[in-house]
């Protein structure tokens, strides 16, 4: 039975090839920052206040002038469409019937304009910079001309992560059966029939590009460290102001100073990301950044936290530090994986009842109106209260220089 992020995450990883399962998983390094990103949110912990009327929750909110149903939007992933055939289109159409906002990856393999005719949801576009600017400036006009809401650039992958098992496993697209899995393969032939039926099994939005031929397999960071410019700078940033009209959202701030040098191009939201773990790792986990970024940015744009979000509670957690919504990955692929549009749906609605119940049993019915006297932490000076709305409690047990003590 599924009642848990954690338990679709199970059922993915039966449903799925282990090189499939393991590009999800994946992150770079040592997983440091993959595990930070879990690890963060134990730190946060609640200040409930008792006998307060919640028989009505409310968690709705709105994100870049736009009413959300649910504060969770779903992120762009790259080759969703491995997951299941037109799995962008499915995703896409579960965060619509949610009432949410699906962000469609450059590297999908389903193209953009596929995705949009399939789904009417609020659509976001990922951005890729390649070192080809007339592809990257297609890509703006294309995203435009299909109605694609709001831009978001990808600002943390330079040059990829590395990711040593999908290295290990000569991870390919299309993917390739080998000696090492042809078992693995074997094992999964409900996956296999299924992707039958996918339109293809390549970048769709690059369908023409030399070296995605029919016959030849690529490497996926091969693939993508000769084509993503690793030369782009802030200028690039002011030069997509330029072409794009709508809403910009940059995707991988982790200090203070690129929010503000953000906020003074006019950028209209911020994501606080470490990419899931999968680029540099040793970054700290993306709540604990959260802070420095809020009091940072003082309100001229809106902060979303990405990366780590399991439960409800880490919605509400975030949110009560200052973050307007959070983004997830790995959480609706897991449900793309174990059932198509239905899982995601089923993904989406197992976090938002926990960000109901939990609400509910912290006796704060609107999540609008969370600040952080609804958290306290175990701190390092670094994250002490600030002076912004977004005041945080500290709990009674502070850490010092030479260990922890009583307060
Ligand atoms: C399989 C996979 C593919 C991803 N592809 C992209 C991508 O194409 N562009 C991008 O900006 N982020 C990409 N990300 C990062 C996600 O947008 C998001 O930052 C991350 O998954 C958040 O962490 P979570 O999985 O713990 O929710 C990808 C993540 C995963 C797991
Ligand atoms: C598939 C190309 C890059 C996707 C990505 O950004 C990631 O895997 O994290």
């Amino acid at each position: 039975m599924i009642v848990s992020i954690d338990d679709l995450r199970q059922r993915a990883r039966r449903r799925l090839p282990r090189t499939v399962f393991d590009y999800v998983e994946g992150a770079a390094d040592d997983g440091f920052t993959s595990g930070a990103n879990r690890r963060g949110f134990d730190r946060y912990l609640f200040r409930a206040r008792a006998l307060v009327d919640v028989s009505a929750v409310d968690h709705s909110t709105t994100l870049l002038g736009e009413k959300l149903a649910t504060p969770i939007i779903l992120g762009p992933t790259g080759l969703a469409g491995l997951l299941a055939p037109r799995g962008e289109e499915l995703a896409a159409k579960a965060a619509a019937s949610r009432g949410t906002v699906f962000t469609l990856s450059t590297m999908s393999i389903g193209t953009l304009e596929e995705v949009a005719a399939a789904a009417p949801s609020p659509l976001w576009f990922q951005l890729y910079v390649w070192k080809d600017r007339s592809v990257t400036r297609a890509l703006v006009e294309r995203a435009k001309a299909a109605g694609y809401r709001a831009l978001c650039l990808t600002v943390d992958v330079p040059v990829m992560g590395n990711r040593e098992q999908d290295r290990r496993n000569g991870f390919t697209l299309p993917p390739r059966v080998q000696f090492s899995n042809v078992m693995d393969v074997l094992r999964h032939l409900g996956w296999v029939l299924r992707m039958s039926k996918s339109p293809r099994a390549t970048f769709g939005n690059f369908v023409d590009h030399p070296s995605l031929t029919r016959t030849d397999a690529v490497g996926v960071a091969r693939f993508t460290n000769s084509q993503f410019d690793p030369s782009v700078t802030w200028k690039d940033v002011e030069w997509l102001r330029s072409i794009w009209t709508g809403p910009l959202v940059l995707k991988g701030i982790t200090c203070a100073e690129d929010a503000r040098q953000a906020v003074s191009l006019g950028v209209e939201a911020v994501i606080v990301s470490n990419h899931g773990g999968r680029q540099l790792d040793f970054l700290p986990g993306a709540i604990d950044v959260l802070p420095e970024v809020v009091d940072a940015v003082e309100g001229r744009a809106e902060v979303i936290l990405d990366g780590g979000i399991r439960r409800g509670s880490d919605v509400v957690k975030a949110v009560a530090m200052g973050a307007r919504a959070c983004m997830v990955g790995r959480p609706f692929l897991y449900g793309l994986a174990a059932d198509g549009q239905a899982g995601v749906e089923l993904s989406l609605d197992i976090l938002t009842s926990e960000i109901d119940r939990t609400l509910a049993l912290l006796g704060r019915p609107r999540l609008r109106e969370l600040d952080r006297s609804a958290l306290r932490v175990d701190t390092p000076a670094t994250l002490e209260p600030t002076a912004s709305p977004h005041r945080l409690e500290t709990s009674t047990v502070t850490r010092r220089a030479g260990g922890t003590s009583d307060t």
